[in-house]
């Protein structure tokens, strides 16, 4: 599991610690981690210069140092700073070390150049910031960290719009200009390709849509230990062995959950054939199926496992395929099926044509009752509209995910799946849960049936909301990851690797015994 914390509590953790150490010895653990990196990445780039830019901050501090170290093992290292704004003793680091230093004001003048109005991300050529960064082949960014706030200052989004575009960028603990607390996207900010962070993950890392402009996240360790609650949690491939529910001899079908699958309809009849093939693929003791004939029929064909109509469930996903506005008396059957699963005492999942059918009454109806809602962006924003009575777009949804995610999770009492490339799963109550792990070719058509087969399994069996839709999303992921095999991609073939893929994760770790 990767946890991350907000700044406060990592500043406290930070101030705890500092207590037990020499001065300075934090910070040393912090640039010795970073040395370490950035020099892997010069082998690995063949990179011949590294350019720091040096906030006025512990961050710059963090960058300054990190080059002065890299200068006195021979690696050409240069730094921009703000003039009278640095740390004293990484300045003096960095002199003795011979790193090429150049110092900007905050009102954008070096020397006799001033950069003027010139805008960033239209930068002059002839500005000696643009020369400065044009040979660099690494670029590490100690503008801001975790004392970050409000987006860049002027002066740092015109560094930033310097950098060039061949430059590996390496973020020191958090991307500059991007909230460390995670929030909207910032533009002007740095879009790293790796992040290096301390000990523990910040939100930013984490969330979306921030987490697109961290890169690859790597762990430095310098011992902090936070004692506040996480902020945002994430699973990885090695928890599942802990949380997927595996049979035991003393288990028949029943014991094993029995899911209700409540999908399909005459137009989008292959819904219903994605969600419960996924079911029965992910390991369920019995599949359910109702739904009209069309369908119904489909998955007598190709799901044989799956049994015909009502009976005793352990728990219902309800909504792939359904259209909710089908006027035939078989679409009014299928609706009002919905609907008693909306009533249903049972864990359930609602997808697709099913949020069309979540109304205000929802949070007084299933009051104590587990109820997992799967939207993607634009289902988000339907329902924030219906139910708040506000117009949400969704782009407003896709800007800010979580708050978008925790609103509709507050006005309807359920556990939200947000659905996309970072899919972000928020409970009435709780940290934020986020799940990043599914390549591009997962956004086809009929993916989002799929993932509501496989939580619906883990509901069956026993597990709580938030944690059945996170593990269900990772799985989902993984799988996709292993259909893919770095092509494209259909949902059906998603649906079928997961008895494998589910394999692969109970046995990773395992001890091979000979
Ligand atoms: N905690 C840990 O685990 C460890 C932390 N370490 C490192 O320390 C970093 C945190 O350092 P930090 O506290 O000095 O904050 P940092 O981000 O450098 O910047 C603060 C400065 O920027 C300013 N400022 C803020 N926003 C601004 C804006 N928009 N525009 C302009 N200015 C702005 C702000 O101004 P002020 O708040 O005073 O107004 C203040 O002067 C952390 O990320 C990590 O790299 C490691 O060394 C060891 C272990
Ligand atoms: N860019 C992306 N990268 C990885 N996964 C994605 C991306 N976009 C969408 N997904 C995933 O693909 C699935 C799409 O689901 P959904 O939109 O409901 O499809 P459908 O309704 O056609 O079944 C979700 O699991 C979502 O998280």
């Amino acid at each position: 599991m990767i946890e991350a914390f907000a700044t406060q509590d990592v500043y406290a953790a930070e101030s705890t610690l500092m207590q037990t150490l020499a001065e300075g010895e934090l910070m040393a653990r912090a640039v010795e981690g970073l040395i370490e990196v950035v020099s892997a990445r010069i082998e690995q780039l063949g990179a011949q210069r590294v350019v720091a830019l040096v906030g006025t901050g512990n961050n710059g501090a963090d960058a300054l140092y990190a080059v002065a170290g890299l200068a006195l093992t021979g690696v050409n290292c240069a730094a921009l700073h703000l003039s009278g704004k640095v740390h004293p003793g990484a300045y003096a680091a960095a002199e003795a070390a011979g790193v090429v230093l150049l110092a900007a004001d905050e009102n954008l003048t070096i020397g006799d150049f001033s950069w003027g109005e010139v805008e960033p991300g239209r930068a002059d050529k002839t500005s000696p910031i643009v020369q400065f960064l044009s040979e660099a082949d690494i670029v590490l960014d100690g503008i801001l960290g975790i004392g970050g706030r409000g987006g860049l200052p002027r002066w740092g989004a015109t560094w930033v719009a310097a950098v060039p575009d061949t430059a590996y960028v390496i973020a020191v603990d958090v991307p500059s200009g991007q909230d460390p607390n995670g929030g909207a996207l910032s533009a002007d900010g740095v879009f790293a390709d790796e992040t290096v962070t301390f000990s523990v993950a910040k939100p930013a890392h984490l969330l979306p849509p921030t987490e697109a402009a961290a890169g690859t996240l790597t762990f430095v360790d310098i011992g902090l230990l936070p004692s506040a609650e996480p902020s945002v949690r994430r699973l990885t491939r090695d928890d599942v062995a802990d949380l997927w529910p595996v049979p035991t001899a003393a288990d028949d079908k029943y014991s094993r959950g029995v899911l209700g699958v409540v999908a399909g309809s005459e137009r989008y009849a292959g819904a219903a054939v994605l969600a419960v093939t996924s079911a029965v693929e992910a390991g369920i003791g019995m599949v359910r199926y109702i739904g009209p004939a069309t369908p119904t029929g489909l998955v007598r064909q190709a799901v044989p496992e799956a049994v015909i109509g009502a009976g005793q469930v352990q728990a219902w996903v309800a909504g792939p395929g359904v259209d909710p506005d089908e006027g035939t008396e078989a679409g009014r059957a299928q609706r009002q099926a919905v609907v008693d699963v909306l009533d249903a005492p049972e864990p359930v999942v609602l997808d697709a044509g099913a949020l069309d059918l979540v109304d205000d009454s929802v949070a007084l109806r299933r009051a104590g009752r587990t109820t997992v809602l799967t939207p993607h962006a634009g289902e988000c924003a339907r329902l924030l509209t219906r139910l708040t009575s506000q117009e949400v777009t969704n782009s407003e949804v896709s800007a800010d995910p979580v708050s978008a995610a925790r609103r509709l999770a507050e006005v309807t009492g359920a556990t939200v799946l947000l659905k996309g490339s970072t899919t972000i799963v928020v409970g009435p109550e709780g940290p934020v849960r986020s799940q990043a792990d599914g390549p591009a070719w997962l956004a086809t058509a009929g993916a989002g049936d799929v993932l509501a087969g496989v939580i619906g399994v883990l509901l069956a069996q026993g597990l709580d909301g938030p944690v059945a839709a996170a593990l269900g999303s990772l799985v989902h992921s993984v799988a996709a990851d292993d259909a893919s095999g770095g092509g494209p991609l259909r949902a059906r073939r998603v649906a079928q690797a997961l008895p494998s893929t589910i394999a692969d994760l109970l046995n990773r770790g395992r001890p091979t015994v000979v």
